[in-house]
């Protein structure tokens, strides 16, 4: 069989690149075509040198990426997936978003929260948001695929086994997290000025971020009820990775052994999600460059409270991974095709 022609829209960005560099390494694809509109003519090895001599392709428009690939990844800022979705979706293509577009269901939250509204309403109700091991009964044979948020994957990978089972306390979660610089993207600003992010560590955002509907979204649905949540999100002087800390009281009846039990048997099967043993506590180092999630629980017996520490990569698991991930699922391949490297150790 021929390798499936894919291609990337926004290959110069850093999701876009990861996803790129995590594509030349899947059997059954061909990277056929990648985008820009800075470096648009240029070779993508002039603008990323360690691609030199092993991928040189010409960076094209976003056009040419649609009509030449059979599945087209969007890797854009909010507000610009939805032209090229419709031209995919028209000519019988994949297109996989790896922004915001295409997440939030309620139009209202969209407008809320990015500003801008819906304008082809037929493309928001045929997305398939997904991550994957929550949602991956939904992805096989969609046409539109909504990559989650990066914080979003790591709170609720961490999150959804307590949610499924309804026993977190209503309005009891706090969410602390932390992402790598790579998370805020190539473009140039202040806050991740070297100067400004090194040696320094503060939230930002703090209960306004993004992705707080989302996980909302997300939580509500596996808890059959709405989830309200606050969520401080912290910018860390690291290239990769998210670290979040989840704070919530249980219903009676449930402790720390328990809900160990009950993480064991939600993710037995799962590839990439792993619940650390007793006692080990969850550190993105060992997560960093793969499409793993590593879980770790502990119990503060003074208050009652659990608390769950979350981690992983945000360009793999929180993007690029995962959004290959969602192909392999939609297209019928092993889910984990391309995706199994081992995390290295430093
Ligand atoms: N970084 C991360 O950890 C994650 C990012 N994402 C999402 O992925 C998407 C890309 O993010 P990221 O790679 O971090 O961002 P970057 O700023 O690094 O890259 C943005 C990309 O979009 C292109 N672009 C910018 N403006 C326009 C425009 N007006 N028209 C067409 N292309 C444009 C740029 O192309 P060029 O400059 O070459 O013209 C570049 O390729 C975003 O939606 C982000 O939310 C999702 C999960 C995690
Ligand atoms: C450190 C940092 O700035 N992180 C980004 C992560 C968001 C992101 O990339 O996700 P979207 O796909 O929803 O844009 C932020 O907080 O905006």
């Amino acid at each position: 069989m021929d390798n499936i022609k894919v291609g990337v829209i926004g290959a110069t960005g850093y999701a876009g690149l990861e996803l790129v560099r995590l594509l030349l390494g899947h059997p059954d694809v061909k990277v056929e075509a990648v985008s820009s509109v800075s470096f648009e003519g240029k070779e993508i090895s002039e603008v990323y040198p360690q691609l030199t001599g092993l991928f040189d392709k010409v960076l094209t428009d976003d056009i040419q990426v649609v009509d030449r690939c059979q599945v087209i990844f969007g890797s854009l800022p909010h507000g610009l997936s939805e032209p090229i979705a419709r031209r995919c979706v028209d000519g019988g293509k994949l297109f996989i978003d790896m922004g915001a577009d295409f997440r939030l269901k309620k139009e209202s939250d969209y407008v809320q929260w990015y500003g801008g509204s819906y304008q082809d309403t037929a493309l928001h109700q045929m997305a398939v948001y997904s991550i994957p091991e929550l949602h991956r009964s939904l992805v096989p044979g969609a046409k539109l695929i909504a990559n989650p948020g990066c914080y979003v994957t790591s709170v609720c990978l961490g999150l959804a086994p307590l949610y499924q089972e309804k026993i977190v306390l209503p309005d009891s979660l706090i969410i602390d997290a932390k992402s790598g610089a790579t998370g805020a993207g190539r473009g140039l600003t202040l806050n991740t000025h070297y100067t400004e992010c090194n040696e320094a560590f503060a939230p930002y955002k703090v209960a306004a971020h993004r992705h707080t509907p989302e996980m909302e979204q997300v939580l509500s649905e596996l808890n059959g009820a709405p989830v309200t949540l606050t969520f401080v999100p912290h910018l860390l002087a690291v290239n990769r990775g998210i670290v979040s800390t989840m704070y919530l009281s249980l219903a009676d009846g449930w402790d720390e052994d328990k809900v160990r039990e009950l993480y064991g048997q939600f993710y037995e099967k799962e590839r990439f999600v792993k619940l650390l043993p007793k006692g080990d506590i969850a550190n993105l180092k060992n997560v960093k460059y793969s499409n793993y999630c590593h879980i770790s629980l502990h119990s503060d017996p003074r208050t009652g409270r659990l608390i769950v520490v979350s981690t992983i990569d945000n360009m793999v698991k929180g993007a690029a991974g995962q959004a290959i991930q969602n192909m392999n699922l939609a297209l019928g391949l092993k889910e984990e095709t391309g995706l199994c490297m081992t995390p290295p150790a430093f």
